[in-house]
């Protein structure tokens, strides 16, 4: 008679597939929020650009890090890597909202 019990390898294999999954399922999410994230900052981009408001406020994103690093605390993330998360989309933010107020 064969045995029917999966090897170690594919038990491995399985959970492996079962994470990569996972992991599918939640970058998914993440190029979702990020899309509805850059909804808002291009309203917002239209908003200082009509009220010759400047594109970026150092005040504002001092809370926002502030905020972020005890949420990526809460969430055993890496405060200093969602620091630089934060920092790398506000970037790409500040420069969009340069370009609307060229177009305006
Ligand atoms: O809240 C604003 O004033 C924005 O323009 C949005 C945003 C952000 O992406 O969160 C971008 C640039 C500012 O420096 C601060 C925050």
């Amino acid at each position: 008679m064969t045995s029917t019990r999966p090897t170690d390898t594919e038990r491995a294999a399985e959970l492996l597939a079962k994470h990569r999954a996972s992991i599918d399922r939640l970058d998914a999410i993440l190029i979702y929020t990020l899309g509805e994230r850059f909804k808002h900052t291009q309203d917002v981009g239209h908003l200082k650009a009509q009220h010759d408001l400047p594109p970026s406020d150092p005040d504002r994103e001092a809370r926002q890090i502030a905020r972020l690093e005890s949420l990526a605390k809460e969430a055993d993330l890496d405060p200093d890597f969602a620091k630089k998360l934060l920092a790398f989309v506000i970037a790409e933010v500040i420069q969009h909202h340069k370009k609307i107020s060229g177009d305006h």
